[in-house]
């Protein structure tokens, strides 16, 4: 066999090889593969990287949502009239129609988004009434999950609001069942040729908006550092990158400490000047801070005056609602690696009336002070909280 003939049949078995990895033990006695083919065959077997299994959820962060509620429908009362052997009017015997089932909103810490929740739920109908007194079955209720913190709007009127985790919220009512005619039985009436309608089930409209549940809320300007320095006090993973509005939808980070006490700490999508008349990304996410209880400007260092970066977010946050700004607050002064940062940090401590630590979320300088800090804030709070 010449040696053109040898390179064919080589290759012949080397794709075989690698459609069928099993093949190589009947091949390995072949020894005239050239050393090129032996080599690529044995990169093809290779077993491959196995793929991540991290289940990565790709759903849009829903905040705000309307949504019609309507209860099921109540069966109807039957009407019908016993007969039995040698007694043909054995009186009434028509059952009751089932209740219809309620619609019931809850809280459940574990749900994030409101983008599971349909734009019209409707509740199971109750079962109408049959002969013999058979009643009909109720309506199973539909419960609808929704994240820990949404509140319930009716009419532009908060109606509910599931702040604590299992809190429930009836929706919609479904109807009562009809009578069926045995209910109608008296000593008057001893043949009652009358049933009930089943009652329609409540049908409303509510707007679900969700307002997070955290202790500190991080609020700064795009690129700030807020998802960095979220990722460097807690197991959260917000996207960190260098271009603005990286972050779109609030995350929640939990902070551990030694004594087993959580904090849960929001990071923000970025705030930019006249956010109130709508720019950027507008006003529509601060409501998250609503229920921060304390709140930590994060300003990037390496920008200049970041002084009136503090007061333009502190006028932002007024804007949005009075007062708001005046929560506990801290200065979170980012970026301190850089070699801008220097003087604009005095400048910063000269003129703020307020905590302020400089910190590095990246390399992770003088975290520990701000964890204290945020402590400290945690603890005042449940103070405040118990004096009540
Ligand atoms: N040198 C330096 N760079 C930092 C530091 N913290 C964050 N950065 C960088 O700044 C950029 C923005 O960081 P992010 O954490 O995404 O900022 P953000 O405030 O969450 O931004 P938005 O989500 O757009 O509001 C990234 O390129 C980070 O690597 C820091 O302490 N030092
Ligand atoms: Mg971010």
């Amino acid at each position: 066999m010449n040696i053109d003939l040898w390179g064919v049949k080589a290759f012949k078995l080397m794709f075989d090889v690698i459609k069928h990895p099993q093949l190589v033990d009947r091949y390995k006695h072949f020894k005239k593969l050239s050393c090129t083919c032996r080599l690529y065959c044995v990169k093809a077997l290779r077993s491959k990287k196995p793929k991540s299994e991290i289940q990565r959820q790709h759903y849009h962060f829903i905040d705000r949502h309307q949504v019609k509620v309507i209860g099921g429908d109540g069966g109807n009362g039957c009407i019908s009239f016993l007969r039995l052997f040698k007694n043909p009017i054995a009186g009434p015997d028509g059952g009751d129609g089932g209740n219809g089932g309620h619609i019931i909103f809850e809280a459940n810490r574990n749900i994030k988004s409101l983008n599971h929740v349909e734009a019209i739920v409707k509740g199971e109908v109750g079962g109408n009434g049959k002969g013999k007194d058979m009643h009909g079955a109720n309506g199973e209720h539909i419960i609808v999950q929704v994240p820990m913190g949404t509140s319930i709007r009716e009419n532009s009127q908060v109606v509910g609001d599931l702040d604590t985790e299992g809190a429930r919220f009836v929706a919609a009512k479904g109807g009562a069942g009809g009578k069926g005619n045995h209910f109608f039985l008296s000593n008057e009436n001893r043949h009652p040729n009358v049933a009930e309608l089943g009652a329609l089930g409540e049908e409303r409209v509510y707007i679900l908006e969700l307002k997070i549940v955290a202790h500190a809320g991080l609020v700064g300007f795009p690129n700030a550092g807020k998802s960095s320095l979220l990722r460097a006090i807690s197991r959260a993973r917000p996207k960190v990158a260098s271009y603005p509005f990286t972050t779109l939808s609030p995350h929640v980070g939990i902070v551990h400490y030694d004594d087993y006490e959580q904090v849960a700490v929001a990071d923000l999508p970025g705030l930019i000047s006249g956010a109130h008349q709508n720019r950027g990304l507008g006003l529509f996410f601060l409501r998250h801070i609503e229920r921060c209880v304390f709140l930590l400007y994060v300003v990037d260092l390496s920008r200049p005056s970041p002084l009136d970066q503090v007061f333009s977010l502190k006028f932002e946050l007024e804007q949005y609602q009075t007062g708001l700004s005046n929560r506990p607050h801290a200065i979170i002064a980012n970026k301190v690696d850089l070699p801008e940062s220097a003087s604009n940090l005095k400048e910063l401590e000269q003129g703020a009336n307020m905590p302020v630590f400089p910190i590095s979320a990246k390399l992770g300088t003088n975290i520990g002070s701000v964890l204290r800090h945020i402590r400290e804030l945690y603890d005042q709070h449940n103070k405040d909280k118990l004096q009540w």
